[in-house]
């Protein structure tokens, strides 16, 4: 169903962009040429499938975009930020509000530390954004959170100062502290570099399942070319972003067909993938308030969960923060997208200057200690 935020972008994007309804083909049109602009990056298309359904009759945005209407759509934009400010022209702000608390620092993977990219399997993180990481773990908490398999994004990250939670916080490594917010059947204890840590795997009992799932969505999109299966342990995606446009519907139609013999599972769509995992109540938010707590953060007091993510499943987690009244949930987009996030920034490059400012301001600020010497690790 489209929301009422939806039917209005949808409206102001399109007459911005300069397509009209076409009256004999019902299709929207582009009304001027198709030369490719600035905004035709890799997150225009799919950011937009979260606001505009995409149909055979309501194409990508990357491929009708055009030169002219970039200045429209800038409005656009600018409007936007308005009410989801940049974090970076906030940080003075976020930070003078921070004073006396204490800021956990939760990051999705893809697209926000990472570009997107048509091949997931290269989807690296630059040197420069590992160094920002890692320092800014050296004064607060910081927690991967992320769609891919925990041990597909640690190999990406790279970091041993970080926390690293897995297929969409279904697959977390924390330290070992009693908590509060789940079932301990979930948990199983493993020698790690730290020390000894916990593992907290609720969904695990669909394992085999999955398994299962992936052979036969292998075998269904087989002759599909571009489409590709990625195993990510708790859950799967299936890639489009390099099948042709004409092929999408009959992709999604495959994936439902194997997906509705798993009643246990449901999908979703994320940017150019169908995201398949359990039906259980477990998301990156959860992930979010599980490690909170596993951190000894959990006192909503004086604690600021800052939350950076780009795609739909990082929703889970601003909505949390925005739960608990406290915290900075922040955007990654460069296109308007109905969000429960109060800042944004515009990609993984403003990620980047927004994590080295944190770093440098915690650096200097004399009360902060790097976490090291307070938790003697
Ligand atoms: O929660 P995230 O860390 O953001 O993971 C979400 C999905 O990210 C990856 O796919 C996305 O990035 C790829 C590489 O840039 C891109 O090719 C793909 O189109 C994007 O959807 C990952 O491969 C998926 O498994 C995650 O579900």
């Amino acid at each position: 169903m489209i929301s009422e935020f939806q039917m209005n972008m949808k409206k102001k994007l399109n007459k911005a962009l300069g397509f009209q309804k076409s009256h004999s083909t019902k299709q929207w049109v582009n009304k001027i040429s198709s030369s490719k602009t600035k905004n035709n990056d890799e997150n225009v298309g799919h950011d937009l499938s979260m606001i505009i359904p995409r149909t055979r009759s309501n194409p990508p945005l990357e491929l009708t975009i055009d030169a002219a209407s970039a200045s429209s759509d800038d409005s656009i934009y600018n409007s936007w930020v308005v009410e989801h400010p940049s974090a970076l022209d906030s940080f003075d702000r976020m930070i003078k509000a921070a004073k006396g608390k204490k800021i956990a620092v939760f990051l999705d993977y893809d697209g926000t530390l990472s570009p997107i990219v048509d091949d997931p399997n290269r989807a690296f993180m630059s040197d420069e954004m590992r160094a920002a990481v890692r320092e800014v773990a050296k004064y607060f908490p910081t927690a991967i959170i992320s769609g891919r398999g925990r041990e597909k994004v640690k190999e990406f990250v790279q970091l041993g100062n970080v926390y690293y939670a897995g297929s969409h916080g279904m697959d977390i490594m924390a330290p070992p502290r009693p908590v509060k917010a789940c079932d301990g059947k979930y948990h199983t204890v493993v020698a790690g570099k730290k020390g000894s840590e916990v593992l907290f795997q609720p969904a695990k009992k669909y394992l085999p399942a999955i398994q299962e799932m992936i052979t036969e969505l292998e075998e269904e999109i087989r002759k599909i070319h571009g489409a590709s299966v990625e195993d990510n342990r708790f859950c799967v995606s299936v890639h489009f972003r390099q099948v042709r446009e004409e092929d999408y519907n009959i992709l999604q139609e495959k994936v439902k067909s194997v997906v509705k013999n798993y009643p246990e599972f449901h999908w979703s769509e994320g940017k150019m993938v169908m995201e398949i995992r359990p039906s259980i109540e477990w998301d990156k938010g959860h992930a979010l308030e599980y490690l909170l707590d596993t951190l000894g953060m959990s006192n909503s007091n004086d604690v600021l969960p800052l939350y950076i993510g780009d795609d739909r499943t990082d929703e889970d987690a601003f909505k949390v923060i925005e739960r608990r009244g406290q915290g900075f949930p922040i955007i990654v987009s460069s296109i308007p997208r109905e969000t429960r996030a109060s800042y944004s920034l515009h990609d993984p490059s403003e990620v980047l200057n927004f994590l080295l400012r944190l770093a440098k301001w915690s650096k200097s600020s004399s009360s902060s200690r790097p976490l090291a010497q307070i938790w003697g690790i």
